[in-house]
């Protein structure tokens, strides 16, 4: 008999092509498995008026999905992990974590824009991570929030509301829209967040999930853990500017952070490096060590 598992996603277009992305892996993994998708709207995507710090934050994103986990509505839930809060539900586990995709942040023009000549006027970005690195690699920034799913932005972009906005490249890219983005940002420039570029598959915990060992990629799924634990330490929210990235060689893992004090209005960019499999200490550390250069 098949196995029948129901994929549940947030009904974004970038959302549903993730999860296909990630259902074709599983395919790829055991064609006898049979998959459906099903899409649901869940809170933060229907609060957009406000931005995240001031609705709740990231939890708004999987509410409805947790929910539907343990009602037993669907089998897995994929999530961009960047979007997923740093406490997880112990009764739903993250079960696998896709093979990174590009981790950066890219800056996009309206359609039809003459390359070289943008402005650093009215430049979109709700993230408070990417608003504190773009001025201070563009002092005479200015700029505003932008709500909305990638297409809601574009729209306004297109439209003429904003001079340029500031995105990941992997959801322009899992989109079919690269061909928008017209600079990248390397990770030193812009630090992205925690799980930037990131899928992760989430479940129940008393699933059987053998089927998902192809899926997972351990490297990322270590980047994740120092990253995710880089920020858990910080207590950072999503109003807190906080960055993190990891990369992996050679069972060598080496982080990157950003700290910024409220209080103080400071900030301190700090690397640590050690084996891969000391993750969730060096995020800690790393996190720690900030923390105390900045008094707090
Ligand atoms: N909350 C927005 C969001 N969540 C995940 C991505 C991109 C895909 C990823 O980082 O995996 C985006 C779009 C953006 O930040 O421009």
């Amino acid at each position: 008999m098949k196995r029948k598992i129901r994929v549940g996603s947030r009904d974004s277009k970038l959302a549903v092509m993730q999860t296909e992305l990630v259902m074709e892996a599983i395919r790829r993994a055991d064609p006898e498995i049979e998959l459906e998708l099903i899409t649901l709207k869940t809170t933060g995507d229907m609060i957009l008026d406000k931005t995240l710090d001031k609705i709740g934050g990231k939890g708004l994103f999987v509410k409805e999905l947790d929910q539907a986990l343990m009602d037993g509505r669907i089998d897995l839930a994929v999530h961009s992990l960047k979007d997923m809060p740093m406490e997880i539900n112990e009764e739903l586990p993250i079960v696998a974590c896709a093979k990174r995709g590009d981790p950066r942040d890219v800056l996009v023009l309206p359609k039809g824009a003459k390359p070289g000549s943008y402005y650093l006027v009215k430049v979109g970005s709700s993230s408070p991570r990417r608003q504190l690195q773009l001025q201070i690699l563009y002092p005479i920034i200015h700029l505003e929030s932008v709500r909305g799913n990638i297409m809601t932005r574009l729209k306004k972009l297109d439209d003429g509301e904003y001079s340029a906005l500031v995105l990941a490249a992997a959801g322009l890219q899992r989109v079919g829209l690269q061909e928008r983005i017209y600079k990248y940002f390397s990770t030193d420039e812009i630090i992205p967040a925690a799980g930037q570029g990131i899928l992760a598959v989430q479940a129940r915990k008393d699933l059987d999930v053998a089927f998902l060992e192809q899926v997972n990629d351990p490297t990322t799924a270590l980047a994740a853990t120092a990253e995710r634990s880089f920020v858990r330490t910080l207590d950072g929210g999503c109003s807190s500017p906080i960055a993190a990235h990891a990369v992996i060689q050679d069972s060598e893992l080496r982080l990157k952070g950003l700290y910024y004090r409220e209080e103080t209005q400071e900030y301190r960019i700090g690397e640590t490096s050690g084996p891969a499999e000391r993750a969730e200490k060096l995020g800690e550390e790393l996190a720690l060590r900030l923390k105390e250069e900045l008094g707090g």
